[in-house]
């Protein structure tokens, strides 16, 4: 009788709405505020992800914009895909493959991903515009809106997310400054049906589409269509599970190794990765990389330097990290911060 590997283990990451309870704002500093902070704080430690609920500045409607929109950029002839591409520029885009990926199997052409680096600060419209008169050099207004509003709400989400972490350690003096020196990096990715879509036989791994890898940024705050096959390993058991998409009322935050540095390993940065779980349709996910800009030295606060808790990380200039992480032959594997700055 054929023997059949059991059926991964799905986690389906605790909920933490960011609405307020009737249509008001969650208020800075309130009880409520830090309540809900302490929930965010306590599912990072734990697995490393949550899902926050946030229809206020990411609507569900925009959301469906936004993948309307990147089906029309993925549907570009490959031509117009690789003009938005530039080793320079602010357009890390198609069909660049990070060092670390390249060394892989094919997993690693099995996605196509664009990227809009800057995309939440000062001169943001200006790179999106550039991004998008590459893309239709006879323009497109409506894409350019799209992915302006998007990388703007997404930016706002995830700095707001950013400073409850910081509010619930008890930091709040320290927030400001952090989180104002941050850059976001909007990232639009499709997973091809024609090359991960089948499932695989049932004595089989899944095929990677994504290679296993772990954020640099401080988090990542993703939505996606309905095509699942984002997985992370978990904290302590080392097992892949494969992570329920918490439905349109929400995005998926993860955390990255930035966030780890600063908090004294106390945030658990999960490596994740995307595998084919076949489907009808491409798989298509975005989302903003929330991150030191590059000077910034990442830090704990010794008011997270305990004799409980001696210092994990020697603090490090975010860029230098970032370097370190993308040279050819430095995995990026989870212990990639451990090896750069680790004591
Ligand atoms: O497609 C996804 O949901 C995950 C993307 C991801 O992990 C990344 O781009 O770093
Ligand atoms: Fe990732």
């Amino acid at each position: 009788m054929a023997t059949s590997l059991p059926a991964p283990a799905v986690m389906i990451p605790p909920r933490v709405d960011l609405d307020g309870d009737d249509s008001s704002t969650l208020v800075r500093g309130t009880p409520e505020w830090l309540r809900r902070a302490g929930l965010i704080r306590c599912a990072l430690e734990t697995h490393g992800c949550v899902a926050v609920g946030c229809r206020r500045r990411v609507p569900p409607e925009l959301r469906e914009r936004m993948l309307v929109a990147m089906a029309g950029l993925f549907a570009l002839p490959a031509e117009a895909k690789r003009r938005t591409g530039d080793a320079d520029g602010p357009y890390k885009s198609f069909g660049v493959l990070l060092p670390y990926m390249e060394r892989r199997d094919s997993a690693a052409c099995r996605h196509e991903a664009f990227a809009v680096l800057n995309a939440g600060g000062a001169g943001a419209g200006e790179v999106a515009r550039a991004f998008v008169a590459r893309a239709w050099p006879n323009g497109n207004d409506r894409f350019l809106e799209t992915l302006t509003s998007t990388a703007a709400e997404t930016t706002r989400l995830a700095r707001v997310i950013l400073a409850m972490v910081i509010d619930s350690y008890g930091l709040a003096h320290r927030s400001d400054e952090i989180v104002g020196t941050t850059d976001a990096n909007f990232r639009m990715l499709r997973y091809c049906k024609d090359s991960v879509g089948t499932s695989p036989p049932p004595d089989e791994q899944p095929a990677v589409a994504l290679a296993a890898h772990v954020d640099g940024s401080y988090l990542t705050v993703l939505f996606q269509n309905d095509v699942d096959g984002f997985e992370l390993r978990t904290r302590n058991g080392g097992e892949w599970v494969g992570v329920r998409p918490p439905g349109p009322d929400s995005l998926l935050v993860v955390a990255g190794q930035a966030l780890v540095a600063w908090s004294n390993g106390r945030v658990h940065a999960p490596l994740h990765r995307v595998v084919a779980v076949g489907g009808r349709e491409d798989r298509l996910s975005c989302g903003v990389f929330l991150q030191p800009t590059k000077n910034f030295v990442v830090d704990a606060p010794p008011e997270l330097v305990t004799a409980d808790t001696p210092r994990r990380f020697r603090p490090f200039e975010y860029v230098d990290y970032l370097r370190f992480k993308h040279t050819a032959g430095n995995s990026n594997g989870d212990d990639v911060l451990h090896r750069f700055a680790g004591m």
